[in-house]
């Protein structure tokens, strides 16, 4: 028996069937943000970066002048502003509170890995080291207030399906993977647990 004679479709019907199966393929695709909620996400995601990028001169400078890695007043002073910079944002003052906590977690956990291996290497002292109050905190606090900013993007798009698993997805491209990339995952996790999936 031919295969026409089992299968008896009538060739206009595959046209019909080839759009079906189209259409519920596209169904399946999982949602994605507008472009310019993407743009917003990629900001704050470069912005990360960019944070995260600090911790090892800090580490540096520490090493150096045998500062402890944790300064709770520095954190506090941090936290002061930011709270002020989020009511002008109109940014949650919680949530902001809670990111800048974990920005401060993400770059310890730096430190103190490097400062461990630095320790197994029995490294001397850096031979020029960037200034702590000079050169490395102003570097943050230029940094804090964009980070405000981009935070009231974040806000703002909260809701936006898709955003999360966007989020999650360029965050793999866009912010540094050291140490395994967990740094990267404490710094993006205020952020996940605002977005929508
Ligand atoms: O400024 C420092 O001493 C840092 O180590 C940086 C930083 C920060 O991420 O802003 C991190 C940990 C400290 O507890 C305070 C602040």
């Amino acid at each position: 028996m031919s295969l026409r004679k089992t299968l008896p479709i009538h060739p206009g019907r595959w046209l019909a069937i080839a759009l079906a199966l189209l259409l519920a393929g596209c169904q399946m695709q999982p949602p994605e943000p507008p472009d310019e909620d993407k743009a917003a996400i990629d900001r704050m995601l470069g912005l990360l970066d960019e944070r995260l990028d600090v911790a090892p001169l800090v580490a540096q400078s520490k090493w150096n002048s045998g500062a402890p890695i944790e300064a709770p007043e520095r954190e506090a002073q941090i936290l002061d502003q930011v709270a002020e910079d989020a009511e002008a944002a109109g940014v949650d003052e919680d949530f902001a509170r809670r990111f800048f906590e974990k920005q401060f977690e993400a770059s310890k956990q730096i430190q103190r890995r490097l400062h461990h291996q630095w320790l197994q290497e029995g490294r001397s002292t850096f031979a020029d080291p960037p200034d702590l109050a000079e050169e490395v905190r102003p570097v943050l606090d230029r940094l804090t207030p964009q980070l405000i900013d981009s935070l009231a993007d974040i806000q703002r798009i909260a809701a936006v399906e898709g955003s999360g698993r966007y989020l999650e997805r360029r965050a793999a491209e866009l912010v540094q993977d050291d140490f395994d990339g967990e740094p990267r995952n404490v710094s993006i996790q205020p952020l996940l647990e605002r977005l929508a999936r």
